[in-house]
Formats: C-alpha cells, structure tokens, sequence
C-alpha cells in the first residue's frame, strides 16, 4: 500500500496555486527558444497552455474539489495583473502584446524593466508594479480566456485565483496618491467579478497575502472598503492568506464581506487566534494545513492534532495547502536515486495533493471507514524509518556545544583590519562571482553524468573555462579577479552536493524568475564538511595571475534560506552547523594563498519574518552564523560579502555587525535606493555598489554607469567605495558580459580622473 493509491475523498479540499513551469521544465525552454528567436508565439502559448491543461488534470484526478486556476503565467504572476489591470508605465506606451510583456519582464533597447524583486519571504521573485499617473484600459480577456477553458475541464471544481486590490497597492510604487489608485483600481476590479460571475463560476478567490505583514493595520479601511465594494457583486468570495498569521488584525479581517477565508495554519499563529476568537459562522475556513514551503510528508501526529483542533472550532471548513505549491517540485515519485528511506517522506506537489484528500476524509467521521487511518500508520512508519537512517554527527554537535563569543569575533577590529589589507587604486572593480554559464559549460556535467567523460576530463575543461576567464579579466583591466564558478550548477546546490546531511534532486526544479529555475537542497541531517570544496578552482585561477582572486563561498544563512530545512531542529541550529563547515573552508582557502573570500548573503534579507517583532530573533542567529563562518580569517584576509534584491534601511545596525570588510549591494534597478539607506546610516565599511543590472540582456554604456556611481558615491568617502555589477553574471552571455565590464572599468577610470585621483 502506497501513499500514491489513495484516492477517495469526503471534506472538501482546494489548492490555492500550482507549479507553472512545467513538470520537464516545459515552460522553460519554450521561454527561452521564444527569445532566442528560435521558436514563435503561437508554440510559446501552446506550451503554457499544455503545461496548464496538465496541472488542471493532476488536480482533477487526485479528487481536489477546489481547484485555483488562472496563476499560470509566461513570466510572473505579478507582472500578468499589472498588465490586465492597466497599470502601464509611460515608458512602455510604444509597445503592445508580448512584446510588452516581456519588456516590461526584462527591459529592452535600453529601456529598463521593472524593478524586481523577493515575493514575501520566498525565493521567488516579482516585477513591482509601477503605478502612473494614468492607467490604461484595463483588460481582462487572457485571465477570462482561461477560466473559459478550466470550466471546460473541470466546471465548477474551477476557482480563478485573483490578486488581491490591496496587496497588489501594498506591492506597487505609485505615482497616484494612493486613495485615488485604491479607488480606481477597485473599480475594476469590480468590473472582473462582474464578468466572472456572469460566466456562472462558483467562486472566486482573492489571494492577499499582505495581510499577514506586519503593517496591515495602516491599510484596515481600504480592505473594508474594497470588499465591501466587491461583494455586491454577489460571486462568493474566498479570501486567501498565507506565509504566516493575521495577528492582531484577525478580529476585523473576519468581519471582511466575504464567503470564506483561508489561514496558513503552518506559520505563525493563526491556531491560537482561531481558538481565541473563534471563527465567523456564516463563513468557511480554509485550513491551510499541508505545508506548501517544505518538501516533507505530513507528520500525522502533529497535523492530526491541529486539524482536530480546527473542527473543534469551526466543522465548515475545506482542507489545503498552506499556499500556492509553486514553491515545492512537482513529484518525488521521480527521485529515484535517492535513498527509499529519504525518498519515502518526501512530499512534493503531487504528494501533498494526496496528503489534502487524505486529510480532508481522515476529518470526516461520518465517512465511517478505518482507510485514512491505514494509509495514516503507513506514514508513521515511513518517518520512523527515515529517522534510523538520517545521519547524526556527534563531532558537528560537540563543536557547536563548546563554541564561545570569541569564535564569532575577528581578531581584530576593521580600522585595523583595513590597515593590513591589500592596497588597491581608488574605486576599484571587481566582479560578483559567476561568469557565463553558457550551455557548454552545462553539457560538460550531462556528459559526465553519462559517462562520456571522466572527472579528470571534466575538471580539465573547467580549468580551461576558468584560464579563458582569468584573461578576460586581466584584459579588461578589472582590479579584483574571480574563478568564475564554471564548476557549479548552482550557488547553493553546489555546496549541498558537497556537504554530507544534504540530499540533492534531479527534477527538483522550482521556480526562481521567469524562466529561471532552482533545484533547493534537502537537509536531512547533521551538516558536516567532508573535504574542501573550493580550493582546487581556487588555485587553478590564483595560479594565473598576480592580481588577487577571490574565494567564492555562499553563505549560512542563503544555504539555510534556499534549501528545504529539516523540521526536527531549529533552522538557526542548522545555520550554524554549515557555518561550521564553511569556517573550516574559510581556513582552507586562506592557507591555499586566498587574500580575500567573499561569503554571498543574498537571502539573508528575504528571511526576515514578515512581523517585525520576529526580526532581532532571527537576525540574532543569522549574522551570528554569518560571523561563525567569516571569523576565522587572519585580519589581513579582507572578508567580502554580497547581498542582491536587499533593503538595508530598516536593518543596517545587523548588517554593521556582520562585520565584513566589504558588502557589496544591488543598486541599479532600484534606482540608488540601497546605496543611500546605507550611507544615510553612516555605514562605514567599504560598500561595493552595484552599477549595472546583470538580470536585463541590455548592455549598461559607460555615460550611464558614470553617472549611476557619480550621483550614488556623492555622500560616500572614496575610499569606501568600490565598483561592481549587481549581481553574478551566469545569466549573461559572453558577448553581454565582455562590453558591459569594458565600460564598468571604463566609467572606474574616468570617476577616477575626474576625483583627480591617479593610480598608487
Ligand atoms: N538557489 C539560488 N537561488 C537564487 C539565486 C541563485 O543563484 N541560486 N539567485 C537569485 C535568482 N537568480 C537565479 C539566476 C539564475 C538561475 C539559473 O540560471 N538557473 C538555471 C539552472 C542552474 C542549474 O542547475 N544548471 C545545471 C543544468 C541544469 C540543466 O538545465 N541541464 C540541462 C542540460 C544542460 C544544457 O544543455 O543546458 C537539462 O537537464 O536538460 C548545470 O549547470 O549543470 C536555469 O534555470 O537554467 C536561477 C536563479 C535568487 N535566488
Ligand atoms: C544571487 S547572488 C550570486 C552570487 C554568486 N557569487 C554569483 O556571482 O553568482
Ligand atoms: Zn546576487
């Protein structure tokens, strides 16, 4: 008897969203063959709409009584009800179809994209809406289209999934004074349930997610008013929230106008509030008890007892993921190569989908049969298994039991720090890391995977990729150099691969942007380095030049944030342990000649949790375990960090107390922003400012990068000041990568003259 057999279902269920990307990475390439020109529209649509028809049926045949559609999309979510809602940007009023689309995805003839950015505390991102001045017309044909299409299938199983009015509002920057665009969009809004409800859907559901941030008070009135609004229409309305609790806005947001509301019953502590204020009578829960941000089977004693304590106070309710399941894979029934003992409580989208309806019947007592209960023990037992075969390593305990503050403190403090470290010309330039991972590259790893080359051959043509790339470099006149992380699929997987705890997929593909895709590790047991994972690389690239090359590591906190944790510890447990594994890598590099080691934190600011109050508890175990890991270097070793998609303003005390020589940061689609909240801090290490966006195709002239560093430096000491892109470049192409870092140092030099600065 297998999970995968069960069928029968009694409670309602629903999902709330579904991966989009195709379960073979579908969507993906057809993406990427439609802007490479190698394939047209018509086949682009074809493929989204095969992709979707294929989620829809999954849906259907698992037994989901409420199925969401209509979050399927060509790019982002975000992006699509921008576009249907009018919210247009001037700059974009030339273009029409999807040839707009995408450039507002992505930019185009030196038209900048739209600013994008972490959805929540995700490693998905979105395009911020900009609202202007005026909207265009709204259209909401392609959205009605699909819905058209879904009843076709499954009817009224069939529930559009709607961004809400108030979190797209909260999302967007605006141009219009906020009242004005709640109003104006609310309107239209209006005008998309009037149109739904006349094609006779049964109910719609509004996703807004931002209730749950710890700001929703200040937005109360204009949720009432919209939903107010809305429900005259008289289409039920489920309002969907998810990624952690109401809070102390729960009382009025279930006084909302509405049919239903769903609650993320795996985050935060929304049981709690359900038990003290009850739940509205007239109204339907959704129980948002299935996981959707981890890859682990339900632990039936733990889920049991929540469900049970649910119907205790509400019996009208449906059982679901706890948000969309875009953020875990589609089937783990594909992982074979991993171990049975792993693979058998893992759960992706496929498998939560069975969990739901087995969960929804285990509820139903008046179904009157012992079955749930059955497939409920295979569980148990399953997880009893996995827990003889996880691996324990008393060596990584220990160490962490004996650690001091000390551990965690450089010898010395950074003025003196910065006395000891290399000497460089003012403004100097450097690169974030990753050079093009161009399709050789990743043929190199199919071939070895199949045993067409062998490792030896293997390394050999990484070498030669990073000799290719040390040249460059030194031709362009860049002044800090980088491997180019040829050897690595991914900046986390990679480590993952190398740490023994870790467990790695080969379908594991989520969603990062676009048509861009992660396979997340999973960490199933103590994090223990087995050997060095860098220093070969290292060397080979330290080898060929006298100019100083970085060492590359990912930090403790992005491995945490980006790999699916184990649930038995605390994450701040884990974090600490990898840092463990990367002090000692750390150590190793700097004995191998390393002279500096960049330590990349992009997702140190995305897991902050959405309510402030929990900020300094995370943050207190996050930079520690960054400060574990970096600590360790000699006071002449000058520790770089990286952090994109980043908003300091609000946490520039921790990030002060990181302690890195140098950060450097995302600066260019944000307009600056992250260079003035750091300087208007008075921060005062040396910051690495991010002049060019290396997510656009669009190669950056050496005027405007002049001119990005000439107004974000105007407050900064030149010393402090240091001269990158925003990001690594494994998304470009060579033939991006080699004008675009010419004109970088370019813009350096002339900045350079200009200061009247000559090189020392
Ligand atoms: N984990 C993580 N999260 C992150 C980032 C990140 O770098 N890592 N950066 C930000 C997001 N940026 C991102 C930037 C690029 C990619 C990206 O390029 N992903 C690649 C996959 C990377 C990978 O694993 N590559 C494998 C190859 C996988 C593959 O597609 N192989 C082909 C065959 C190879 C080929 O012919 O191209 C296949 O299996 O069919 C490798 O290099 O070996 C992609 O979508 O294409 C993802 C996120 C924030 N979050
Ligand atoms: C998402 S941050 C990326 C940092 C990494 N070192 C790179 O250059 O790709
Ligand atoms: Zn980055």
């Amino acid at each position: 008897m297998t999970l995968e057999t069960y069928t029968q279902t009694r409670l309602e269920t629903a999902t709330i969203g579904y991966p989009r990307i195709g379960k073979s990475r579908e969507l993906k390439k057809a993406l990427e063959a439609f802007w490479r020109g190698k394939s047209d529209a018509e086949t682009l649509i074809q493929t989204r709409n095969e992709v979707e028809f294929k989620n829809w049926e999954t849906q259907r045949q698992a037994g989901i009584d409420r199925i969401g559609i209509g979050d399927m999309s060509l790019y982002d979510h975000v992006l699509d009800w921008s576009i249907r809602l009018g919210i247009i940007p001037e700059r974009f009023a030339s273009f029409s179809g999807l040839d707009r689309y995408f450039a507002m995805a992505r930019g185009k003839d030196g038209i900048a994209a739209l600013e994008m950015t972490k959805w929540f505390d995700t490693n998905y991102h979105y395009l911020v809406p900009e609202i202007p001045e005026t909207l265009q017309p709204a259209d909401f044909s392609d959205f009605l289209q699909t819905v058209h299409r879904a009843q076709t299938l499954l009817g009224d199983r069939a529930v559009p999934i709607v961004l809400g009015p108030v979190t797209l509002l909260r999302l967007s920057r605006l141009e219009m004074n906020q009242d004005q665009a709640g109003k104006q969009l609310g309107d239209r809004y209006l005008l998309l349930l009037q149109e739904l409800q006349k094609m006779g859907v049964a109910e719609v559901q509004i996703h807004e997610p931002a209730l749950v941030f710890g700001d929703a008070a200040n937005f109360k009135q204009l949720y009432q008013s919209t939903y107010q609004s809305l429900s005259q229409v008289g289409l039920p309305i489920h309002l969907v929230t998810y990624f952690d609790d109401l809070g102390d806005n729960y009382p009025w947001v279930m006084e909302l106008p509405v049919a239903g509301i769903s609650l993320d019953f795996t985050r935060g502590r929304n049981l709690e509030l359900l038990q003290q204020y009850g739940f509205p009578d007239d109204k339907e829960l959704g129980a948002g008890i299935v996981d959707a941000r981890n890859v682990w089977k339900i632990r039936p004693d733990s889920v049991l007892s929540t469900l049970e304590a649910i119907s205790r106070v509400t019996p009208n309710l449906r059982i679901q993921p706890s948000a969309s399941l875009q953020f875990v894979p589609y089937d783990a029934q594909r992982e074979t190569k991993l171990p049975e003992p792993l693979r058998s409580v893992l759960s992706f989208a496929e498998q939560k989908l069975v969990e739901i309806t087995l969960l929804a019947d285990w509820a139903d007592r008046s179904y009157g049969t012992q079955e749930p209960d059955k497939y409920l023990e295979v569980i148990l037992r399953q997880w009893q298994t996995f827990q003889e075969f996880s691996p324990v390593n008393q060596g990584v305990k220990e160490r962490l039991q004996n650690l001091t503050s000390q551990d965690l403190e450089r010898t010395l403090p950074y003025e003196q720090r910065q006395e000891r470290q290399p000497v460089l010309p003012p403004f100097p330039t450097t690169t974030i890391g990753s050079f093009p991972q161009t399709s050789e590259v990743r043929q190199l790893r199919v071939k070895l995977k199949r045993g067409d080359i062998t490792q030896a051959e293997y390394e050999a043509a990484i070498d030669a990729e990073i000799a290719k790339c040390i040249q460059f470099q030194e031709e362009a006149g860049l002044d800090v150099l980088v491997h180019g992380e040829f050897e690595r699929t991914d900046m986390v997987e990679f480590f993952g691969q190398q740490l023994s705890g870790f467990a790695f997929t080969e379908h594991g593909w989520v969603q990062s942007y676009g048509s861009r895709c992660v396979r997340p590790p999973i960490i199933y047991g103590d994090v223990a380095r087995t050997g060095p994972m860098t220093v070969r690389e290292f060397k080979v690239a330290q080898s060929l030049t006298d100019k100083i090359v970085k060492g590359m590591l990912t930090g403790p906190v992005t491995m945490i944030n980006w790999s699916f944790t184990r649930t038995d510890i605390p994450r701040s447990k884990q974090a600490m342990q990898i840092a463990l594994a990367l002090r000692d890598e750390v150590a190793d590099l700097e004995a191998a000649g390393a002279k500096m080691v960049q330590i990349d934190e992009p997702a140190l600011r995305e897991g902050l949790p959405l309510k402030p109050e929990r900020w300094d508890e995370y943050l207190s175990w996050a930079v520690d375990a960054f400060r574990l890991s970096a600590a360790i270097a000699k006071p002449e070793t000058q520790i770089h960090t990286h952090m994109c998609y980043s908003e300091f303003g609000d946490i520039i005390g921790h990030i002060e107390r990181l302690d890195a020589d140098v950060l450097s940061i995302e600066n260019s689609r944000s307009n600056n922003e992250t260079l003035f909240e750091i300087t208007d801090a008075g921060y005062k290490h040396q910051v690495g400012n991010g002049v060019y966006d290396v997510h656009s195709p669009a190669v950056p002239s050496t005027e405007q990068m002049v001119q990005q560093l000439k107004t974000g430096v105007a407050n900064l000491p030149v010393q402090q000041i240091w001269v990158n892109p925003d990001c690594g470049l494994k998304t470009r192409g060579w033939e991006e990568v080699i004008p675009s870092l010419k004109n970088m140092v370019e813009a350096a030099k002339i900045l350079r003259q200009e200061a009247n600065l000559t090189e020392k």
